[in-house]
C-alpha cells in the first residue's frame, strides 16, 4: 500500500482488525511505521492476521478481545502497554450487523448485540484510550462510523445498526468537546461502502427486504471505496496531520457522479407498501 511513513514509533490499537476494513487499516498503519495491536474475538483469526503483518516485517501483537466487555477492553490496553509501552492511536472499528428488515422483525438479541458491540464497544474503547492517553496529553481516538450515522430520511431496515452508528457519532462529537483543551483528538471516520462480511453476510428478514437490498449491491458494485482510499484516510487521520483537530469526521467517499448518487438515494428510499 502506498502510504508515506508518518507513524514511525507510534502504537496503534485497531479493534476488529482480523478482516475487512480493520485489517486494511492495521496493514496501512503498519506500513506507515506504527506498531500494531490486532484484536477480534477469535484467537485463530488474531493469529492469522498477526502472521500476515509479521510476514511483511511489521511489529505486531494480537489479543482476542470482545469489545462489548469493558474488562477485556481494559486488558487489551494493559497488554498493549506491557508490550509496546504506550498507546498513541485507538481505532474503534469492530462492529456487527447481520440483518436487514423492518424494526419489529429484528430479533431482540440482535438489537442488544449490535448496541453492545458497535456503541458500547466504541464507548469502552474511547474511555479506556482516554484514560491511558490523558497522562501523556496526546493521542488519537478514532470511531468508525458509516452512512447510518448521518440523518438520511430515506434509510430503512437497519434500525439497530443505524442507531448504534448515529449514537457513536454523538459519542465522538460530545467526548471531543469534553476534552478539546487537551492534546487528544477524538475523531470519526466514514469508510463509504466496501465489500466485506458486514455487507455480504447480511440477511434480509422478508421478501421486501430482499428486494430492497439491491441498493447495497448497487452501492458495492458502483460506489465502493477503494482499499487504497481507506488506507490513506486512516493513516492521515491517525497521523500528526490531525493534531489540534477534534470532533471531526473524515469521509472516504469515492468520486462518483451525481447521477449515480441520485440513483443510489432513490433505491434506498422506503416505498410505502
Ligand atoms: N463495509 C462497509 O461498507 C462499511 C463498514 N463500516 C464500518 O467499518 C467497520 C469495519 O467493518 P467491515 O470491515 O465491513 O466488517 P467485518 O464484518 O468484515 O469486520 C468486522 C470486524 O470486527 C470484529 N468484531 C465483531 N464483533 C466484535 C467484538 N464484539 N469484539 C471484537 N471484535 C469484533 C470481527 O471479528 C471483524 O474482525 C465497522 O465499524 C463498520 O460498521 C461503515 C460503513 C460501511
Ligand atoms: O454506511 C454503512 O454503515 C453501511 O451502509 C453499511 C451497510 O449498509 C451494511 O451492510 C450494514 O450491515
Amino acid at each position: 500500500m502506498n502510504t508515506s511513513p508518518r507513524l514511525q514509533d507510534r502504537v496503534a490499537v485497531v479493534t476488529g482488525s482480523t478482516q475487512g476494513i480493520g485489517l486494511i487499516i492495521a496493514q496501512a498503519l503498519a506500513a506507515a511505521g506504527a506498531k500494531i495491536v490486532i484484536c477480534s474475538r477469535s484467537e485463530s483469526a488474531v493469529e492469522a492476521a498477526c502472521s500476515q503483518l509479521e510476514a511483511a516485517k511489521h511489529q505486531v501483537f494480537g489479543l482476542p478481545c470482545d469489545v462489548a466487555d469493558p474488562e477485556q477492553v481494559e486488558n487489551l490496553a494493559q497488554q498493549t502497554l506491557e508490550r509496546f509501552g504506550q498507546i498513541d492511536v485507538w481505532f474503534n472499528n469492530a462492529s456487527v450487523n447481520r440483518y436487514f428488515g423492518p424494526a419489529l422483525d429484528l430479533p431482540i438479541d440482535h438489537w442488544h448485540e449490535v448496541i453492545n458491540t458497535n456503541l458500547n464497544g466504541a464507548y469502552y474503547g474511547t474511555m479506556t484510550a482516554l484514560r491511558h492517553m490523558l497522562p501523556r496529553d496526546q493521542g488519537k481516538i478514532i470511531n468508525m462510523l458509516g452512512a447510518g450515522a448521518q440523518d438520511s430520511p430515506g434509510d430503512s431496515y437497519l434500525s439497530a445498526y443505524a442507531t448504534s452508528k448515529a449514537a457513536a457519532r454523538r459519542l465522538t462529537l460530545v467526548v471531543a468537546e469534553d476534552y478539546k483543551q487537551t492534546g487528544i483528538s477524538v475523531l470519526g471516520m466514514n469508510p463509504g461502502l466496501f465489500s466485506t462480511q458486514l455487507t455480504t453476510k447480511i440477511q434480509p428478514l422478508n421478501d421486501e427486504a430482499h428486494r430492497r437490498m439491491k441498493f447495497l449491491d448497487f452501492g458495492l458494485r458502483w460506489l465502493a471505496t477503494s482499499p487504497e482510499t481507506i488506507a490513506q484516510t486512516a493513516v492521515r487521520v491517525a497521523s500528526d496531520a490531525t493534531n489540534g483537530q477534534t470532533g471531526k469526521i473524515y469521509r472516504c467517499w469515492p468520486g462518483f457522479s451525481k447521477t449515480l448518487q441520485r440513483e443510489y438515494r432513490r433505491m434506498r428510499k422506503v416505498q410505502p407498501s
